[in-house]
């Protein structure tokens, strides 16, 4: 029997083993797994059943109360209930008598398996060695008991051994059995621990973030490339495993060194030292990355060398932007960093060198080491605000160097935040801008003032010009326009110089600037021009004009004064007109064009005066344009005529006559020259009559040396300056007596006083020229203009003609008495002819005559007349006298 039993125990081993084999094959289908075991549990049942141990008729014994324990205690409810109907349903199909009793007893045992593994569950029961043993001998005790369940009862003396061998042999057995399933569910869980073990860290592996993670073969081969390692390199897994790491990430120049050292790791088992690599991108780029490595021997496996890398771009990148900023920080302007209470942390090389300070006394001072003084503090609070409210700030600033020096700085605040949101920093710039400010300073003033008085310009007088209108719409107070001209100007500009000019011109600004408050200003137009806007007078338009009145008086009188230019002594006058406005929105152009008329209106009236702008003036602007287009019209259709005034000697005999233009216009009538010829200088008009009028003045010459008495005459002809200063002057009048063969000898040129203020070389140059072949000067209107002995002297003439303004009132005038009798003196004295001109009593001829003055034209003797009535003139009366006779006279 017992070793009938022992066999049965043998059963049981097998099914241990093969119950831990097969349970780990099932790991990935547990269900699939507990059938197997059910299937098995119940096939080893079946097994015992088959070849029962039989000592008595009725009585078989088999080890199913064991295995059917054990499937509940280790298998749980579906093995065990698996092998419970395996075997039930097996002692079913045998139908013995003990039929009944064995399907008590496979329920029974398998009940307390399944009770059994329930209290270890819940803890209240362990598996070691002896509660194995307490549930085998339980086992066998239920056993015993269904035995008693037989219908043939057993005898008593086979109670004893019977029991004995089930409870001695089949009892250890379950410790047996029990004790080999436990160590293979212990192995079991060690196993699926060890796997998700495993699994967990592969899983980590592969996913952890910007740890990039490879395994290589001896070979280099890829054998583990993770997703960091995708992202680093740029290779997906599949596209990296399989192929070697040489290949793969090794840039060229290090593929050797690296097989080498792979080679020493396989072979000494000593790890690759980590370091900093650049390894390849799949784009081709190069990845700065730490590389650490480990040789790894797994148990079954072959040895791997795993790497892992950590992309150190973001740092290189940092380092770069670290050297960008400390080689910014060292740029040309200055720079501060400060901490939030702005207390200075680093100042450059720029910064301390511009400022005068060390670095070592800039860094802990505060940013208000910057502000100049007490004078810049608002500027220096409203940077503080806008750096409390916006945390920035760029705008200009008073700064004091060291040495006390003070100069303009352009800075920058910006406030650098840390990841809180908190200000952690401010960086300022600075930029000195001495010399960007004085550039601007010089532009301004090239733009804005007249570099020789540095007076306002004219851009800048009409910019004022049209707020002070603005202003004065708005607050319906007045205001003038002053447009003040220097008196003859030009000819002290060309008689003494540019220089004296110049110096003529800043005088004057000073003196105007006096004369007005620091609200008005005073600019200069150009050439000799001035204007002055007084802004702000009384609303009341009379008291103001009364104010006004006063304010030009002063600058004429001001203006009037000597002025001491060098080494000379200068008197000047200047003419004012005057435009008012009062808020009726007059343009400023408007205003300028009425000051302007009645500056003319001014120096019209005479000069070293003022006259206020009057509407009427108007009318006189549009009749001088009228004018100038009749006179270009006149020209063009031949309009002008020649009247002749006969000269006379003392004898009453003509020695000559004056050409005197004549304009009988259609409608205008007889237009006298003080009309015309001063408008045909202006508009040039003046060439091409002047030059009709040497034209007419040759023919008729020619004309008259056809005639014995006509013939004797020299007839004078009035050239204006501008014509004279024409550069083909000279070579036209000669050209014109060549091809008209008028002699020279009888031609008379009459210059006046006024342009002797031209270039006088020039002048001389011309006369000399025209001298020479035989043409005769006289100097009209002596005595009006800027009389000097000094070109008297050098200028090649041969007459000079007392104006008539002297002769007028000769015989009243003590004063102009004295001027003909020394301009009468000086002519003889200069070895000059004198003529006196305007004579119109025999008085005045009898005068001039005692004053040695033996020619005479004027209308005592003829008014200017055509050229037939002066022809009339002459053969009618006494016989003509040769120039040779008159002189000699
Ligand atoms: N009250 C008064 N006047 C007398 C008497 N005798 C002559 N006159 C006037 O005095 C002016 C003399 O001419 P002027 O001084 O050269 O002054 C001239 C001259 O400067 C200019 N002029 C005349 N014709 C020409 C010309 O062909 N060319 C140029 N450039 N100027 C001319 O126009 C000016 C005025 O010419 P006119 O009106 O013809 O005026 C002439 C003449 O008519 C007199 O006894 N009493």
């Amino acid at each position: 029997m017992v070793l009938h039993l022992a066999q049965d125990v043998a059963w049981m081993l097998v099914l241990g083993v093969l119950q831990c084999l097969h349970l780990r094959l099932w790991t990935e289908h547990r269900r699939a797994g507990q059938w197997a075991s059910g299937l098995l549990f119940g096939g080893v049942c079946i097994l015992g059943m088959m070849d029962p141990f039989i000592d008595m008729p009725g009585v078989a014994l088999d080890g199913r109360s064991v295995v059917l324990g054990i499937a509940g205690l280790f298998g749980g409810l579906l093995v065990a209930g698996i092998a419970a109907l395996l075997a039930g349903g097996y002692s079913l199909w045998l139908g013995h008598a003990d039929m009944l009793a064995g399907l008590v007893l496979v329920a029974a045992c398998t009940t307390l398996g399944l009770l059994y593994r329930a209290a270890v569950a819940r803890g209240w029961a362990t598996l070691g060695a002896l509660p194995l043993l307490a549930f085998g001998m339980l086992l066998q005790w239920i056993h015993l008991a269904c035995l008693a369940l037989l219908p043939e009862p057993i005898p008593a003396a086979q109670w004893t051994p019977m029991a004995l061998s089930l409870l001695l042999i089949f009892t250890p057995a379950t410790l047996l059995l029990g004790s080999v399933l436990q160590e293979g569910q212990r192995r079991d869980a060690i196993d699926l621990a060890l796997r998700e073990s495993e699994a967990r860290f592969r899983s980590l592996l592969q996913d952890i973030p910007a740890v990039s993670v490879q395994a290589y073969a001896p070979d280099g081969t890829t054998r583990y490339w993770n997703k960091a390692s995708e992202q680093l390199y740029g290779f997906s897994a599949e596209e990296a495993l399989g192929r070697n790491l040489r290949d793969l990430i090794i840039p060229q120049e290090m593929r050797e060194g690296v097989r080498e050292a792979m080679e020493q790791m396989f072979r000494t088992r000593q790890a690759i030292p980590a370091g900093e690599l650049l390894l390849l991108h799949k784009d081709g780029s190069r990845v700065p990355v730490f590389s650490s490595h480990a040789y790894v021997q797994a148990r079954g496996r072959p040895a791997e060398m795993f790497c892992i890398d950590i992309d150190l771009s973001a740092r290189v990148r940092a380092e770069a932007e670290l050297r960008i900023a400390a080689t910014a920080f060292e740029s040309r302007e200055g720079m501060l960093v400060t901490d939030p209470q702005q207390v200075i942390l680093r100042a450059n090389r720029a910064f301390t060198q511009s400022m005068g300070y060390t670095d070592a006394e800039a860094v802990g001072q505060t940013l208000a080491l910057l502000q100049a003084g007490p004078d810049t503090a608002t500027s220096f609070q409203l940077l503080q605000q806008a750096l409390r409210s916006q945390g920035q700030w760029a705008g200009e600033i008073w700064s004091r160097r060291k040495n006390g020096e003070e100069f303009p700085q352009w800075v920058t605040i910006n406030a650098v935040h840390d990841e809180a949101g908190g200000v952690s920093h401010y960086i300022a710039t600075l930029v000195d801008i001495t010399q960007r400010k004085a550039a601007e300073e010089q532009i301004r003033q090239l733009a804005f003032f007249d570099p020789l008085t540095h007076l306002p310009n004219r851009r800048l007088l009409m910019d004022r010009l049209q707020r002070a209108l603005a202003a004065s719409e708005r607050n319906k107070r007045t205001g003038a326009l002053l447009f003040v001209d220097l008196d003859h100007f030009k000819t002290l500009n060309d008689t003494q110089g540019h220089e004296k000019g110049d110096l003529l011109l800043q005088q004057v600004a000073q003196r105007l600037q006096t004369c007005v408050r620091d609200r008005d200003t005073v600019a200069r137009l150009g050439g000799d021009e001035f204007l002055v806007v007084l802004e702000d007078l009384d609303a009341a338009a009379a008291h103001a004009a009364a104010h006004v009145k006063s304010v030009s008086e002063k600058i004429v009188a001001q203006l009037h004064q000597l002025y001491r230019l060098g080494n000379l002594d200068y008197n000047s006058t200047a003419s004012v007109g005057i435009a008012m406005y009062s808020g009726q929105g007059t343009p400023a152009e408007e205003l300028l064009k009425q000051a302007d008329m009645a500056m003319y209106q001014a120096k019209a009236e005479g000069r070293d005066g003022l006259r206020f702008f009057d509407p009427a003036m108007q009318a006189v602007v549009n009749a001088r344009a009228a004018l100038e287009a009749d006179l270009r019209q006149g020209l063009a259709l031949g309009q002008f005529l020649l009247y002749y005034q006969p000269q006379v000697d003392a004898q009453g005999r003509v020695t000559g006559a004056e050409a005197l233009l004549r304009w009988p216009h259609p409608t205008r009538g007889m237009v006298p020259p003080v009309h015309f010829i001063p408008l045909a200088e202006e508009t040039g008009h003046i060439l091409p009559l002047g030059r009709w009028v040497l034209q007419t003045a040759c023919a008729q010459l020619v004309a008259w040396a056809q005639d014995p008495v006509l013939g004797r005459l020299v007839l004078a002809v009035n050239v204006s300056a501008r014509q004279f200063r024409d550069p083909d002057f000279a070579s036209g009048v000669l050209a014109l007596l060549h091809s008209s063969g008028a002699n020279p000898r009888r031609l008379k040129l009459e210059l006046t006083e006024s342009m002797l203020a031209d270039n006088l070389d020039d002048m001389v140059e011309k006369m000399a020229a025209l001298g020479a072949h035989g043409i005769r000067f006289a100097l009209d209107d002596f005595g009006t203009g800027y009389s000097s002995l000094s070109y008297l002297k050098r200028l090649p003439l041969d007459e000079l003609k007392i104006d008539q303004s002297f002769v007028r009132d000769v015989l009243v005038d003590p004063s102009d008495a004295a001027i003909v009798r020394t301009v009468v003196g000086l002519a003889h004295n200069l070895g000059l002819e004198v003529l006196a001109e305007g004579v119109e009593t025999e008085a005045q001829k009898d005068f001039l005559a005692r004053c040695h003055c033996h020619v005479y034209q004027g209308y005592l003797f003829s008014r200017p007349v055509p050229v037939a009535a002066f022809e009339a003139f002459v053969l009618g009366s006494a016989q003509p006298a040769s120039v040779d006779e008159v002189k000699a006279a």
